[in-house]
């Protein structure tokens, strides 16, 4: 159901009575707010310095186009969500309480038994850069010897991540191109390692639209929750490029290999729904109440015995493994290669200078 003008003002009414929820989720409510009353963000950029306006700005424009009555309904949620749980627990601490320090690309926080490691690049669309793949490496290889039952990855923002961040190709070394080209490989042969190796359930909460590498690595997923909003999306010839993180042998294997071939050869982008009819998505749940329902429902998981969950992942997915990593470095070697292409360089040069998006 639409939450009402009345229920958004009720919402406004009671978010001043709340405890201090902290500054992420002040921001989220400022730009839900904005997104509701004015629809989206079209103020001029603060300057760098001006730092607090910046930090809200950057909340508001990552909405993107996200509708005034759905950035309404989000809004009325998001303070229920708070409201129920300062009612039900008055020692739950603040977001900014748990967040792990030390990630600059990333927001991680353990609570309920659940690691949720969150891509926060917003304003550039979870685009992965370089650290941002290092730092989910540390955050998978720390959140695997915690004492959480479950992981979650998840985006900030309107989307869930944009891909490779395209200006990854632009830092070349004193070395040359082709010694970037084997750098980039290494890193994700070893970034995609650590997905087949990781020995909890690991779930995605694909909060909005999906490209590229984001979309490959959720075969590596114990289960894939998506927003209806969310779109799944690896134009690797539009690119220049070829299949990575395993899915030139997951999604064949998902969702057979005509389908496979219409996603990853052709660049079709499948929406929530017929992600989820192929295999590749578990449940599809409508974006106003989608943080709500998957939320409750990961609680309830994660009071699950951890050990056997972990025990039943791994008679499910170990045979795989070796096979697994096999195909990473097979996929790593042969996209060495398509980085130093005509056809990869002009595609990213589009992009960059602003002739191409998807
Ligand atoms: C080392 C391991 C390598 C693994 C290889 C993986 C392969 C892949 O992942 S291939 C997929 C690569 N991704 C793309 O091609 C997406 C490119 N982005 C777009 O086409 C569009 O940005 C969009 C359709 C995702 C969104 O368009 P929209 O109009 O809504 O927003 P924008 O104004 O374009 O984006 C906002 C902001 O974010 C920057 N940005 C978004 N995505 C990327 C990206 N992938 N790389 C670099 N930058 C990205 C965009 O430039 C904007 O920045 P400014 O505000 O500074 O202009």
């Amino acid at each position: 159901m639409r939450a009402s003008q009345k229920d958004f003002e009720s919402a406004l009414s009671q978010v001043k009575l709340l405890k201090d929820p902290g500054n992420e989720v002040k921001l989220k409510l400022y730009a839900l707010y904005k997104q509701a009353t004015e629809g989206p963000c079209n103020t001029p950029k603060p300057g760098v310095f001006d730092l607090i306006n910046k930090a809200k700005w950057d909340a508001w424009n990552a909405l993107g186009s996200l509708p005034k009555e759905t950035a309404r309904q989000n809004y009325v949620d998001l303070v229920s969500g708070l409201s129920s749980s300062s009612d039900s627990s008055s020692q739950v601490k603040p977001e900014a309480d748990r967040k792990q320090p030390g990630y600059e690309t990333l927001v991680v926080t353990s609570e309920d038994s659940i690691t949720k490691i969150m891509m926060n690049r917003p304003a550039k669309k979870n685009a992965m850069t370089t650290q941002m793949y290092n730092e989910i490496m540390l955050a998978l290889k720390a959140a695997s010897k915690d004492d959480s039952a479950i992981t979650v990855l998840t985006g900030n923002g309107d989307y869930y991540s944009s891909g490779n961040d395209l200006s990854n190709f632009t830092d070349i070394p004193p070395e040359g191109i082709e010694e970037k080209a084997k750098s980039g490989a290494i890193l994700l042969r070893d970034f995609v390692d650590c997905f087949i190796d990781f020995p909890k359930p690991l779930i995605a909460v694909v909060n909005g639209p999906a490209v590229g590498i984001s979309v490959t690595i959720l075969g590596l997923f114990d289960t894939v929750y998506a927003s209806n909003r969310a779109t799944f999306h690896t134009p690797f010839s539009h690119l220049g490029q070829s299949p990575e993180g395993c899915s030139s042998y997951t999604f064949p294997k998902i969702m057979g290999p005509a389908k496979a071939a219409e996603m990853l050869i052709f660049g079709k982008k499948l929406t929530a729904a017929e992600a989820c009819a192929q295999g590749l998505v578990t449940e599809v749940f409508p974006d106003s109440t989608f943080q709500k329902e998957v939320w409750t429902r990961l609680k309830a998981y994660s009071k699950l015995p951890p050990n056997a969950m972990r025990i039943s992942k791994q008679v499910i997915r170990n045979r795989e493994k070796e096979k697994l990593h096999a195909i990473n470095a097979e996929e790593s070697r042969v996209l060495q290669e398509r980085w130093l292409s005509d056809e990869c360089t002009n595609a990213v040069m589009n992009f960059l200078t602003r002739k191409a998006k998807l």
